[in-house]
């Protein structure tokens, strides 16, 4: 289980955004091309590990999307996208995310008070995006069931847990060293 999540990521080219070491995946990326088995392995992971008693699945544009569509074909659970795109819509949530490399603003829509939702993304690193979704979704009276990021890169896990109080599930952790993604750790292990 997680043997072809793990080997592919690391074989993942390192390219440097400014200071920042980037790494690039399939999951995180969509390139290098995605083998349809490491999805349904997160999928199935997933599954195992998160409360599906949900009203709403809810990823974050770009690369929480494919993520979402798969666990959503799987468990019948619809989804939304939080956007990078402003709509102008009656109730929409602009969100200030800041990540090590980028910083631009979110927008949430469809997403109501009193729904329970599972949310997913696929890296959480400074824990920047997180923070700033979390407290958003919580202030709109939104129950977070269950939060995921499937790759946990550095300690953005417990940065996150931290400031939020919210409990943030990941598949596998890993780091960049010299270079190179180092893999430290998987929920299964
Ligand atoms: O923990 P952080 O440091 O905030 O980093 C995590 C965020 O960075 C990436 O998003 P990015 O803004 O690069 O967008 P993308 O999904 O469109 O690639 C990733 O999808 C997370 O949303
Ligand atoms: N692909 C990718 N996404 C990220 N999001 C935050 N950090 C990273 C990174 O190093 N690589």
């Amino acid at each position: 289980m997680l043997e072809e999540f793990k080997k592919t990521l690391q074989e993942s080219p390192i390219v440097k955004k400014g200071e920042y070491s980037y790494f690039v995946h399939p999951v995180s990326d969509g390139i290098p091309e995605m083998k349809p088995e490491i999805l349904r392995e997160i999928v199935e992971v997933i599954k195992n590990n998160s409360d599906l008693d949900i009203d709403k699945i809810v990823c974050i544009e770009a690369m929480g999307i494919h993520l979402a569509t798969a666990l959503s074909l799987e468990t019948n659970i619809p989804f939304v996208v939080i956007r990078k795109r402003e709509y102008g819509l009656p109730g929409e949530v602009p969100v200030f995310q800041k990540t090590g490399y980028s910083e631009q603003n979110l927008y949430i829509n469809q997403v109501n008070k009193g729904e329970k939702i599972l949310l997913i993304d696929d890296v959480v690193s400074t824990g920047g995006t997180y923070i700033a979704v979390i407290k958003a979704l919580k202030n709109m009276g939104v129950e977070i069931k269950d939060a995921i990021a499937v790759i946990e890169k550095g300690e953005g896990k417990r940065i996150v847990e931290d400031e939020t109080g919210c409990s943030l599930t990941t598949i596998i952790k890993m780091d960049v060293i010299n270079n190179e993604v180092v893999i430290e750790s998987t929920i299964i292990d």
